[in-house]
């Protein structure tokens, strides 16, 4: 059997950069390409499967749309990863194109070794990686500003190789990239743009192509068939960890952590969004996304919140059989107190 090996997108970004949203967007415009869909989620929610599910594209039916939710990608390749690529790829009809997001803390190194395995190498091919970043969030600081905060920490125990966590992730991600997403430019001016290019480029050795987008919108020509064929570059592409543990010591995410809440209805959305930014720049809660059950009101309403910035809207009725609950996915660091914030959002309905 001699067939062309099947191009394989892997997006990643930090939490929230917008992922699923350029996904999403993406689905539409495939120009009816078949797409299977790999997602991976870090938190035991699947709300980035469930809102993609429910986009209804005809190249990406629900069929086609895996969801690996054991933890990272990046831990799980051996007994999550490889075990799905190679079902996918024994389907009677296989995809055009394989897209894969990864959870927002994931490192996209060993997902890219991975396609060194020699079953899936013969068969797919990385077709590349897109980072997506979040302007704004970089023009805020972000992944910048920890640096006291790190050198305190440090201080106290000799023993952390670290930068800060989140900024060491977030240059890992950017340099696996083939391409750079610089998402969310409508919640900055130019000037900040002009600063983010140069911030997100600093970090970077290799100096991927950036491209501007808002909501995620980018050409799907633009995004499939970049043709890289990025397993043939792993070598220059290493993680901190990896430069750190030539040793091969595994990785891990020790430093971040999640849990979902859920609670009873809630009768007033608007002062629950209010009092969940409180609650969030209060502990510095990364994300928080889910699904929340509005008393009297057929439809459910999404939530998805980036830091303090809080977007939500109803998305679809609730189902006849479905039970109507709220549920959040909530990341932070791993000192978030999760006792407290539990307790501060259960107190809310
Ligand atoms: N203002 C603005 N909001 C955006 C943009 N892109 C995405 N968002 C919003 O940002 C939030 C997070 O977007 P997602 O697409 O879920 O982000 P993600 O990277 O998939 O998030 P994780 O899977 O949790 O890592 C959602 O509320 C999106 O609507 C953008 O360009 N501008």
């Amino acid at each position: 059997m001699n067939q062309q090996k099947i191009p394989a997108t892997v997006i990643t970004g930090f939490l929230g950069a917008g992922k699923t949203t350029m996904i999403r967007n993406l689905l539409t415009n495939a120009g009816g390409k078949k797409i299977a869909l790999v997602i991976n989620e870090f938190g035991d929610l699947g709300v980035d499967g469930d809102v993609l599910k429910g986009c209804g594209a005809e190249n990406c039916t629900e069929d086609d749309i895996i969801e690996l939710t054991n933890g990272c990608i990046c831990c799980t390749v051996a007994d999550d990863f490889i075990p799905t690529m190679t079902k996918l790829l024994e389907r009677e009809q296989r995809p055009d194109h394989i897209v894969i997001e990864t959870s927002g803390l994931a490192l996209p190194q060993p997902l890219v070794a991975a396609f060194n395995w020699p079953d899936i190498r013969t068969q797919v091919t990385v077709d590349g990686v897109i980072t997506v970043v979040d302007s704004a969030a970089v023009a805020a600081g972000r992944f910048a500003d920890d640096h006291d905060a790190v050198d305190a920490r440090r201080a106290e125990d000799e023993s952390l190789d670290h930068e800060s966590p989140i900024e060491e992730l977030f240059e890992d991600q950017l340099t696996c990239a083939d391409l750079i997403v610089l998402n969310k430019t409508d919640l900055i001016d130019v000037a900040g743009l002009g600063r983010v290019r140069e911030e997100v480029a600093s970090r970077t050795v290799r100096k991927p192509v950036m491209i501007e987008a808002k909501n995620g919108e980018v050409p799907a020509g633009i995004l499939l068939g970049l043709g890289i064929g990025t397993e043939d570059d792993i070598a220059n592409r290493k993680s901190h960890h990896e430069l750190e543990h030539e040793d091969g010591a595994p990785h891990d995410h020790d430093e971040f952590d999640s849990f979902v809440v859920e609670l009873g209805p809630v009768a007033d959305p608007a002062g629950f969004v209010e009092a969940l930014k409180t609650i969030i720049s209060t502990h510095d809660v990364l994300r928080l996304k889910g699904f929340v059950d509005v008393s009297g009101k057929p439809m459910r309403l999404q939530l998805q919140a980036v830091g303090s910035r809080i977007d939500h809207y109803f998305d679809r009725a609730w189902g006849a059989g479905e039970t109507r609950a709220t549920r959040l996915v909530v990341i932070g660091l791993h000192e978030m107190d999760e006792g407290a914030v539990r307790a501060a959002i259960e107190a809310l309905a």
